[in-house]
């Protein structure tokens, strides 16, 4: 029950003080954002991907300094619960205006939730829920940009209005070809959209900011006629001799890929995210808003929807958690609620010898991940601290699991003393469940046998050209995700490819060393013998045949070496989020060819 009247002059300072921490947060995370475009223009990619992995840390540390001040000027962990009460009610109302409001209730439950006892983290305190609603929410000040903007082209405009929105950007870098490149995606688009009659609303729409990641800016939007919308995405590249647009994405499928939670998240520079995210809805519904969040980079945002609708699922579905199918992990132990599209794994106390390693090594390696260009080859983590489940909903072999491997981990009680027994777990990773990939290969047909041992090559070259070595690369390490595309998701044993030494396997001193079957040769920590992965990956014939078509180079030290030599010579290689065939320059290429052998 709220407070009738707010009597302590304390719960607005503090609420104010909350606001003024997120409000320095949000202005450093955008003035990095907007800061994207010169570094973009600079080509400075190490920048880009710096700034990428730093502004991920930003949210923390701004946490933490709330927290301190807090207790600094307040004393906050000694005020009583009507204060808190109040803290609440101001806070609400600090957000009347805001352009952020949901992200300014996250912040305030991430700084609460640090001074506060866990009996006050329900609704009366924290935000449980959201208070204050995100629609129609636009920026207002002087020289803000709408989200959007509209372009509303004739049949004979059509291409001129591409070019006038592309421009519209204002990158200051000319392109290479821009009428070029304005041919080819309004062609293309001319093929998708088919023949039709322009109606009344017909309208490109397109979100007012770029989308930076690594080496490239997307244009995001969609084209609208009649009830029928096509979403879009331009990537912007540097060519050799200017700007040049690589491509034209247009289906939901194509952005899903763009916006997979396997990639580096977006720097876009936006004065109202809730805005972004309700236009991407409207490009890719069956996207979650919390992917959506993290995508943009907000990933606490992210981190707390998810929350919300794991809990709203739970709420709504009456199945168990059981150990994931699949072959147990020796260091994670991993579960899932099969009717819920992601597991749960905690790192295990305790690992066979052959797994020289620690608790802290293994979350640093997660970390690594998080921050790293993933690349579309490796999941995106959400990591969880004291994660509540009803112990009915749990299976007992996976509880009699839970308690053999992680009892460290692992407290079972009422701890609420409301009666319901729950399973406590002090800290856990989430992520998307795919289908592992040694269970794909048992079960698919030959040819989907082949396509995923191309796609699992190619997994590994696209995790090499990012620099990571993925370390374990058995089949069961990988997934395979709804559109097919394979995903690591394994990462207790990734390095950098840069301190990895690939080396050859030495010619056996003699016959004695040849029959032993024991290595015969010394191998230090970070030596990798990529001659020797074959016995472990290639045992079934058919999946040799293929591998070895496409792939041999994987099991040659040059093919690491010299990968290795080029990261360290300072090379960023591309990476792109579509089928290469997809870019203009190889379909100008080949219709050249095409043409020269007529
Ligand atoms: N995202 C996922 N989707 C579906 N299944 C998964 C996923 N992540 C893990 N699994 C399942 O859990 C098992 C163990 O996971 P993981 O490989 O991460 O653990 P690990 O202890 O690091 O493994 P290893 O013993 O190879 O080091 C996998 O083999 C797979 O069956």
């Amino acid at each position: 029950m709220f407070p009738h009247r707010l009597t302590d002059s304390r719960a607005f300072e503090i609420a104010r003080a909350l606001i003024e921490g997120f409000d320095r947060h949000y202005r450093l995370f955008s003035q990095t954002n907007l800061e994207a475009k010169a570094r973009f223009e600079a080509a400075d990619w190490h920048g880009q991907q710096r700034a990428q992995r730093e502004r991920i840390e930003y949210y923390d540390k701004r946490v933490d300094e709330a927290a301190e001040r807090l207790q600094r000027e307040f004393q906050a962990g000694a005020l009583k619960m009507d204060v808190w009460q109040q803290v609440k009610l101001h806070y609400i109302g600090l957000l009347v205006d805001h352009k952020q409001p949901e992200l300014a209730e996250t912040f305030f439950n991430s700084v609460t939730t640090k001074i506060l006892h866990r009996s006050y983290f329900h609704n009366d305190f924290i935000f449980v829920r959201p208070a204050v609603a995100t629609e129609y929410i636009e920026s207002d000040g002087p020289g803000a940009l709408p989200t959007y903007r509209a372009y509303y082209p004739q049949q004979a405009t059509w291409r001129s209005a591409w070019r006038q929105m592309v421009q519209d950007f204002g990158l200051t870098l000319p392109f290479e070809d821009l009428g070029r490149d304005i041919d080819d995606v309004a062609g293309t688009l001319e093929q998708v959209l088919g023949a039709f009659t322009p109606r009344a609303n017909f309208q490109i729409q397109v979100l007012s900011s770029l989308f930076f990641r690594n080496k490239a800016a997307y244009v995001v939007g969609k084209v609208i006629n009649g009830f029928q919308e096509t979403p879009f995405a331009l990537p912007i590249l540097h060519g050799r001799e200017g700007l040049v647009i690589d491509t034209v994405l247009h289906s939901e499928d194509d952005l899903l890929m763009l916006f997979s939670y396997a990639r580096a998240y977006f720097m876009v520079h936006m004065d109202v995210p809730s805005a972004y995210v309700q236009f991407l809805r409207s490009l890719m519904p069956r996207k979650p808003r919390a992917e959506l969040y993290s995508a943009l980079g907000l990933q606490k945002q992210g981190k707390n929807s998810f929350y919300r609708d794991l809990l709203y699922h739970l709420r709504h579905s009456t199945d168990t958690f059981r150990i994931a199918p699949g072959i147990k992990g020796m260091v994670m132990l991993v579960f899932d609620l099969p009717s819920f599209p992601f597991v749960f794994k905690v790192i295990k106390d305790y690992y066979p010898p052959q797994k020289d390693t620690t608790r802290e090594q293994i979350k640093g390696k997660y970390l690594l991940v998080k921050t790293h260009d993933r690349v579309g080859r490796m999941a995106d983590t959400l990591e969880y601290s004291n994660v509540a489940f009803p112990r009915a909903r749990f299976d007992d072999e996976l509880i009699a699991e839970l308690q053999k491997f992680c009892p460290s981990l692992l407290e079972i009680s009422d701890r609420d003393g409301d009666g319901q027994i729950e399973v406590i777990i002090s800290h856990v990773y989430i992520e998307r469940r795919m289908i592992p990939l040694n269970i794909y290969l048992q079960e698919a047909t030959p040819a989907q046998v082949a396509a995923a041992v191309v796609e699992y090559g190619n997994a590994i070259k696209d995790l090499v050209a990012a620099n990571i070595f993925p370390g374990d690369m058995l089949w069961k390490n990988f997934g395979v995700t709804r559109n097919g595309k394979v995903v690591f998701y394994d990462y207790d044993e990734i390095e950098y490819i840069t301190d990895c030494n690939f080396r050859r396997v030495p010619p056996p001193r003699n016959e004695e060393d040849e029959m032993s079957g024991e290595i015969w040769y010394s191998v230090g920590p970070k030596d990798v013998f990529p001659e020797t992965f074959g016995p472990f990956l290639l045992g079934n014939p058919a999946v040799r045949d293929v591998f070895m078509a496409h792939h041999a180079d994987l099991l040659d030290p040059a093919f690491w070496q010299g990968h290795k030599e080029r990261i360290l010579a300072g090379h960023v290689h591309d990476v792109f989020p579509y089928e290469p065939a997809r870019r203009f320059s190889v379909r100008r290429a080949a219709a050249a060819e095409a043409a020269a052998t007529v």
